[in-house]
């Protein structure tokens, strides 16, 4: 996809889309970050508009990873399964309060003779989908592993988790609770957020991937905020210069809204 071209109508977020359990959530605020909101109106959000947010997604074979995102990316679905050898990607442009941010997300091989190859290209990842299958209990226990080995190849302190579990048109709502009591205990022990999806019928997939996009984005922002420090965000760096600051702001005028 063309990083360039524009961004889908329907890929434009103007509010913070809410989680799916208040009990296994990265946070439970209702709008984004306040100084997040300021940043974007003030257009001081430094290169998080020309970045692209690595996105890696994770988990046994055939609970579902490609399908999801088929059905985010593509709207499509596939009832037959085709193993991931290695990986795949796929970009996706968003607009989130009025900035435009860029996912890319990196689908992995579940099966093992393939997890090798998958597992480098696991480095650099702001977000880690670790995927279950909501009717195998096996997938759900496995999903520890997963997080381990993804964990590996990043900073924990810098990563946003999520746990989801695929195909919930295949469970009754009796078995749906039963499954989700566990899945909310191993959320809260990876403090990843909860999801439940099917991507057959599409149930919750647009507002996890909504859901994503705007926490990465967020974190990004805040991130950028943090590491500018003293130097504001959107200030010019001026080159070759006599003036012993050479952070010059862009404009003058006080922050309005920001602390
Ligand atoms: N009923 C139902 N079937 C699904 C759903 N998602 C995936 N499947 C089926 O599950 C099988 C595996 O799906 P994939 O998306 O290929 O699984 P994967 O996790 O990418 O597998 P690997 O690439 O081997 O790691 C396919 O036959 C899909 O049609 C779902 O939401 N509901
Ligand atoms: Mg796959």
């Amino acid at each position: 996809m063309n990083i360039l071209a524009p961004v889908r109508r329907d890929r434009v977020l103007a509010e913070l889309p809410q989680c799916l359990r208040k009990e296994a959530a990265l946070h439970v605020h209702k709008d984004f970050h306040p100084r997040v909101t300021c940043a974007c109106q003030e257009h001081r959000t430094g290169t998080v508009g020309f970045k692209i947010s690595k996105v890696i997604v994770v988990g046994d074979l055939s609970v579902g990873k490609t399908c999801l995102i088929n059905r985010f990316c593509k709207n499509t679905f596939d009832k037959n399964y085709k193993a991931t050898i290695g990986v795949d990607f796929e970009m996706e442009r968003f607009e989130v309060l009025g900035v435009p941010f860029s996912l890319q997300l990196w689908d992995t091989a579940g099966q093992e003779r393939f997890k090798c190859i998958a597992s480098t290209y696991y480095r650099g990842a702001q977000a880690i989908i670790i995927v279950f299958n909501l009717n195998d209990v096996a997938s759900l226990e496995h999903t520890k592993q997963w997080l381990a080995d993804a964990l590996k190849e990043n900073d924990p302190s810098g990563v946003l988790l999520f746990l989801v579990g695929s195909k919930k048109d295949l469970s009754t709502p009796a078995q749906y609770v039963l499954m989700e009591r566990d899945a909310l205990k191993m959320a809260q022990e990876m403090k990843a957020e909860y999801w439940a999806v099917s991507s057959l019928t599409g149930e919750n997939v647009r507002e996890f991937f909504f859901r994503v996009a705007a926490l990465t984005f967020e974190a990004n922002v805040l991130a950028e905020l943090e590491k500018s420090g003293a130097r504001r965000i959107g200030d010019v760096v001026r080159i070759n210069s006599d003036d012993n600051n050479l952070y010059l702001t862009a404009s003058k005028k006080k922050p309005t809204c920001c602390p």
